[in-house]
């Protein structure tokens, strides 16, 4: 079959975006067409695949994220914001907000000018300082969920740490297993203002972006200087996001925040 896509990224996290409101794509969209979809020497490259589906449960879609390799993840916050962008324009008239249901909750996107804001679901399983140690690299490692898991260092080189080597040994690290972790390399550029690098599960390297990255980085910045919201993210594609939070108790969060750009590329057809 013909499968109808549209090309978007989040920062420089891209994406394929599929509409499948009527689900007649369910069948059609195993992981291994995924991966192939995704590949970027034989098919159309991206880092996941985005698929728009019918809501169950009162808000206006439902959300699917498949990463490269093919497998479902829970969440995305680039893409959360290329999906809001997208299904924006499905209506009649621009909608200012959508809401969507993912794997991690019902999240809120809102267009603001340029900019997509997503309406977060609340972090939870923080470990500030794990205990686990990995060879020939300087820092504590931090985990948080938010939305999908992650694991923060702050590092004092960006640019010299080896983020696909040190990412993909966190990445399977017994400690995070069975489900594994993505793993961020952080560096403060003065409180409140951080730039980070980050190793994604599921695409098994360095992407120039990832949201949910962004927002466990900068609330561990927080919970380890007391840097006050918003924090504001600088990533490898050259974007700054801004990320805005309240406190809810000494480590507890709520109104959890990813503003950032989602842009349309292009569209096309694929034979799958
Ligand atoms: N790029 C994403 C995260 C996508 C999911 C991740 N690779 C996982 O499997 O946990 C983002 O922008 O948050």
């Amino acid at each position: 079959m013909l499968l109808h896509f549209y090309k978007m990224n989040g920062a420089g996290n891209d994406f394929i975006v599929v509409d499948n409101r009527d689900l007649s794509l369910s069948a059609e969209l195993d992981g291994d067409t995924i991966a192939a979809l995704c590949d970027r020497h034989r098919g159309v490259g991206a880092d996941g695949l985005l698929a728009v589906e019918p809501a169950e449960n009162g808000a206006d879609y439902k959300f699917r994220y498949y990463n490269a390799d093919g497998g479902e993840a829970e969440m995305c916050g680039n893409g959360a914001r290329c999906f809001g962008r997208f299904t924006a324009h499905l209506g009649e008239e621009m909608a200012e907000r959508v809401t969507f249901e993912t794997i991690a909750g019902t999240l809120a996107a809102d267009m603001v000018g340029e900019n997509v804001r997503i309406a977060m679901s609340e972090p939870k399983d923080l470990k500030l300082d794990t205990g686990v140690k990995i060879e020939d690299l300087e820092g504590d490692l931090h985990f948080l969920n938010t939305g999908v898991p992650h694991v923060v260092v702050f590092v004092d080189d960006l640019d010299e740490t080896d983020v696909v080597e040190h990412g993909a040994t966190i990445r399977f690290h017994e400690a995070f297993a069975p489900a594994g972790t993505n793993a961020n390399f952080a560096k403060v550029l003065e409180p409140g203002h951080i730039a980070i690098r980050t190793y994604e599960r599921g695409v098994e390297d360095e992407t120039l972006a990832c949201g949910t990255g962004m927002v466990a980085s900068a609330l561990i910045h927080h919970l380890l200087t007391g840097a006050p919201s918003p924090i504001q993210v600088d990533v490898e594609g050259g974007d700054t996001l801004e990320i805005g939070f309240e406190k809810t108790g000494d480590q507890t969060f709520t109104n959890v925040t990813l503003a950032g750009p989602a842009d349309f590329v292009f569209e096309g057809e694929i034979e799958i």
